[in-house]
């Protein structure tokens, strides 16, 4: 098989059976697709041992669009190289490669199936303890081994390069930082939340925080991102915290990923109001979420400064208090993207199920208005934060 087709069942299991080595020759092989995602087809494929391997191709257009939204076949080639420069250095968080082919798109990644995803889990009130500082870990680890304080300029260069995604950043510059904020048949929202919506199109320094963030998601090649941290891009259990899908990856701003990490916790936030009856539970809900930010800001700032101390490789950069200073505006952009995530989510094209499907109307309008007051505050006040326990002062005092 040369040239790309987008593969059925039967296709995914010859190519397996043609590639070998995934499982033994005798393998009987299932295969079935369940992708729920807005973008690529993902298979199952099991042996009669119950041994089983993720295949995921791209589709040459938006899954979720359809055929009229093209889209380059290259972003499977920069998540399998994303998958794996970020395994090397944080292998306990990131889901496995075990095989990737460009020309047809398709990457073999290690089935997670006995772990879920960490969107549904919250949507249904479970909480997970180690999730702050696993999300803390991954941002942390794979963040600093890829910005300056650790590659050689010439290294650096050369992987902004291959890393270089236009197509599917051009999706993130629209969608998060263009059409909330003006008239654009992408976006949905009910007519109930109009109101609210021209509130936020009409205040200028709204625009302005978004257009600096914007910019800086544009050109601040920082470190090689994940560029879709939200809680339906990781696996979890107990024990076990796992990212996948980073198909938007990307040198860019290294608050974008812990913004929209904490946005989607802060998004399942505002939707407890909706879900939750009991105010009990719904406490000990909002309870863990904020507790769960507080911890993933100590550690991400803990453990940053904690890298560079050990490992930081840039005379110059190592100025005593420069990583500190560095960090105060990571955390600031976290909060703005943060904001902005929140928004795009309530009012853009992509949604999150923690707020679409409060089944009660008004309380879904509730717990949306909510989102979108929350976002507003994070980006307007984002600056005023000179460091974690600020950020999280902020965002304490927006929820109240
Ligand atoms: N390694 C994996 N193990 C088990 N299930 C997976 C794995 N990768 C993806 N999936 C399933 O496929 C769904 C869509 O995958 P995802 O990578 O998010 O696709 P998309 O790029 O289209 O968003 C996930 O929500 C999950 O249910
Ligand atoms: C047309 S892409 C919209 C949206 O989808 C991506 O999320 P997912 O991981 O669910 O595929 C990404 O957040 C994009 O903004």
């Amino acid at each position: 098989m040369s040239a790309y087709q987008a593969f059925d069942n039967d296709k995914a299991i010859e190519y397996i059976n043609n590639l070998g080595g995934m499982f033994p020759p005798d393998a009987q092989l299932n295969c079935y697709e369940f992708g729920d995602g807005n973008l690529n087809l993902v298979f199952r494929v099991t042996d009669q041992h119950n041994h089983s391997v993720i295949l995921k191709q791209a589709l040459p257009y938006a899954r979720c669009v359809g055929e009229s939204w093209p889209l380059t076949l290259d972003r499977a080639r920069i998540e399998a190289s994303a998958l794996r420069r970020h395994g090397e250095v944080c292998p306990a968080h990131t889901v496995r490669v075990l095989h990737h082919n460009s020309e047809q798109a398709v990457t073999i990644l290690e089935d997670l199936g006995h772990l879920n995803i960490l969107r549904s889990e919250l949507n249904a009130g479970r909480t997970f303890a180690n999730l702050g500082r696993d999300v803390a870990h991954y941002l942390a680890t794979t963040s600093f081994y890829h910005s300056d304080f650790y590659l050689t300029p010439a290294n650096k260069k050369a992987l902004i390069q291959s890393f270089t995604n236009p197509e599917l950043c051009a999706i993130t510059e629209e969608l998060f930082f263009d059409d909330p904020y003006q008239d654009n048949e992408r976006n949905h929202y009910p007519d109930a939340l109009r109101k609210e919506v021209d509130k936020l199109r009409h205040n200028t320094g709204l625009k302005l925080a978004i257009a600096q963030l914007k910019q800086r998601f544009l050109s601040a090649p920082q470190a090689l991102l994940h560029g879709d941290a939200h809680s339906g891009s990781l696996f979890v259990d107990d024990t076990t915290t796992k990212f996948i899908d980073p198909e938007f990856a990307f040198f860019g701003p290294i608050g974008f990923d812990l913004g929209s990490f904490i946005g989607n916790l802060l998004l399942n936030f505002c939707a407890q109001h909706g879900r939750i009856c009991e105010a009990s539970k719904r406490r000990d809900i909002h309870t863990y979420l904020l507790r769960t930010i507080d911890i993933c800001l100590s550690e991400f700032d803990y453990q940053w400064q904690t890298l560079c101390e050990q490992h930081g490789t840039d005379n110059t950069l190592q100025a005593p208090g420069y990583a500190a200073l560095f960090l105060r505006d990571v955390l600031q952009d976290a909060i703005g993207y943060c904001g902005s995530e929140m928004i795009r989510r309530t009012i853009g094209l992509a949604h999150v199920s923690d707020l679409d499907e409060i089944e009660d109307e008004q309380a879904r309008l509730r717990a949306q208005r909510l989102a979108l007051e929350v976002g507003e505050q994070l980006i307007l006040n984002a600056r005023s934060c000179h460091n974690k326990d600020a950020c999280y002062q902020l965002i304490i005092s927006v929820l109240q």
